[in-house]
């Protein structure tokens, strides 16, 4: 499905990987991200315009540490290094890399800089701005044919370029926020060194994916696991446009969801004309979560159980050759499919058991959350819709600390629907980008009408984030938190004490398992 431009992201495990893929995606670019270690010629074969290395935390003299073969460079491609990737390149090429000589010429934050606007990279921009810097590590020499264009007070090559062959360095990190015109300097190597056309857009995106996906089904049947939310909403709306009635929806009502959800999953969907089914699943899911604590056998058992549901379901319809899933590309890289660590395997991806018979499409694979959201809109679903807050596939399960019970999912369901229509009723549903109760496993003492109480801890969670990969704990007012919590207290049996969880992601997660 590749009929655009494509810009190679190389990993070598910096911190703001994806953020770089997000801004070349918002200047109309498509790129992916890979590990240093896949094998030049599966590189090559991608047939980049562009190149970008990333930033990492190592240093390049030393033997350890991540490196690439120099015949990259002898591609004819452009190539943008960003801090380690620029420490690389000029490594590599025959510079020389040092551990920075004095203090001065490490550079930690923001940081004055001054940039030669004749260099490609920084044509139209203003000749000084603040960048951000993190590195220790100092270019001593630069490779033969290379210009310094760009200095700091502290630093004299903090950009440099050989515009002959289109290889760019620059020290700070374009791709954050406090970097003044980063996402211009992007800009302009891509369309001015890369020769981008800007021809990733959400509309030729979505044209695009339905013809793949016709070309795929043929005239075969597909299974979609609808669950209501953003993700498969959106993928269901593409499947439909592609397919029509070769599609049926199954919705997985696995008694782990939230207040009410699964009737009003259900009349939702009822509504749109799809092949729509409920599938009752509460009393085998909880067979099988009995007794487990541990979160990744959670993860794991509910993964394989979904698949089971599907199968199930496929064989009232027919052959059905295909499944569709939701998966957005941060499942992916978190379940650990990309060169990260595995943080835990998301249902769909990480905890899928081996033996699933149905082909797996995955229209959604390569976005991130709010270009489904664009995509969403594209195919015109409603606004609220698109802008839901995600719920997770394996539901209350990862949200009940420990075993997991009926008891104990109608005790969170209850105290969650508390708190979601206390942020709701302060107007915060938009402007908090997910918000939940959890249960912990806890227990402590409480007084309540003059008696002692032993009951569970409950813990409120809300987070700001775009793209679910880092999120910020949300500053929800006192006055909120306060109304929810005695609300809950005196409403729900078995919660004596509420606490706000204000750890944010790193190094928490968002979820608690
Ligand atoms: N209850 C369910 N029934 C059927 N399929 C499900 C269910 N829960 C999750 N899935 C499948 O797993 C995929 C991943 O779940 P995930 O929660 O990440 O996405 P989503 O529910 O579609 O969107 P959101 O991120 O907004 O919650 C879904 O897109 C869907 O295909
Ligand atoms: O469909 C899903 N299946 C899963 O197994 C899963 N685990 C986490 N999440 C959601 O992903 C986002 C990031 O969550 P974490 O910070 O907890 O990894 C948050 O939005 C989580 O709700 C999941 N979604
Ligand atoms: N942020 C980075 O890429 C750092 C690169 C290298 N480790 C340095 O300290 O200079
Ligand atoms: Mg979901």
């Amino acid at each position: 499905m590749k009929n655009h431009q494509y810009v190679l992201i190389i990993d070598f495990g910096g911190q703001y990987n994806q953020l770089i893929a997000r801004r070349v995606r918002e200047n109309n670019v498509y790129c992916e991200v890979k590990p240093y270690t896949t094998p030049l010629e599966e590189l090559k074969a991608l047939n980049p315009i562009g190149i970008i290395f990333t930033g990492g935390p190592n240093s390049v003299y030393l033997e350890e540490s991540p490196h690439i073969s120099k015949e990259i460079f002898e591609w004819g491609v452009p190539v943008l290094g960003i801090c380690y990737g620029c420490q690389l390149m000029a490594y590599t090429l025959g510079g020389e890399v040092t551990p920075a000589q004095d203090d001065s010429a490490r550079e930690y934050g923001k940081t004055k800089t001054y940039y030669n606007t004749d260099c490609k990279l920084f044509q139209g921009l203003p000749e000084e701005g603040i960048s951000w810097m993190s590195h220790s590590d100092y270019m001593a020499r630069v490779p033969e044919g290379f210009a310094l264009v760009a200095h700091s007070d502290a630093c004299p090559n903090v950009a440099i370029a050989d515009e002959s062959r289109g290889f760019y360095g620059v020290q700070y990190h374009p791709e954050v926020n406090h970097t003044e015109h980063g996402q211009d300097m992007l800009h302009n190597f891509l369309y001015n060194v890369c020769g981008a056309v800007g021809d990733w857009t959400m509309e030729d995106y979505c044209k695009t994916a339905i013809a793949a996906v016709r070309e795929q089904v043929g005239d075969g049947k597909v299974l979609l696991g609808l669950s209501g939310g953003v993700d498969s909403s959106v993928a269901a709306a593409l499947l439909a446009e592609a397919v029509g009635n070769q599609l049926t929806c199954v919705f997985v009502d696995h008694g782990l969801m939230r207040k009410n959800e699964g009737d009003e999953v259900e009349a939702a969907f009822k509504k749109w004309d799809i092949n729509f089914v409920r599938a009752d699943a509460e009393q085998r899911f909880l067979d099988k979560l009995a007794g487990v604590t541990e979160p990744e056998k959670k993860r794991k058992i509910i993964g394989a159980e979904f698949i089971r549901v599907f199968e199930e379901e496929s064989s009232k319809v027919g052959q059905v050759d295909f499944l569709v899933q939701g998966t957005i590309y941060p499942d992916v890289i978190e379940s650990g499919k990309g060169d990260a660590a595995v943080i835990k395997s998301h249902h769909n991806v990480g905890g899928l058991p081996d033996d699933v018979q149905f082909q797996i499409i995955e229209p959604l694979r390569m976005l991130f959350k709010d270009e489904v959201r664009q995509l969403g809109r594209e195919l015109g679903l409603p606004e609220y819709l698109v802008m839901r807050q995600p719920f997770p596939g394996p539901g209350l399960a990862i949200r009940i600390i420990g075993e997991i019970t009926k008891e104990k999912a109608d005790i969170l369901r209850d105290a969650d629907a508390i708190f979601r229509e206390e942020i709701a009723n302060a107007g915060l549903q938009y402007s908090i980008n997910q918000y939940f109760a959890v249960l912990t496993n806890m227990r402590s003492v409480g007084v309540m009408g003059d008696a002692r109480t032993y009951d569970y801890t409950l813990a409120l969670r809300g987070v700001t984030t775009t793209d679910f990969m880092t999120a910020d704990w949300a500053r929800i007012p006192y006055e909120v938190l306060d109304k929810a919590s005695s609300r809950i207290v005196n409403e729900v049996a078995g919660i004596n004490r509420i606490v706000y969880d204000i750890t944010s992601k790193p190094p928490a997660t968002i979820e608690w398992e």
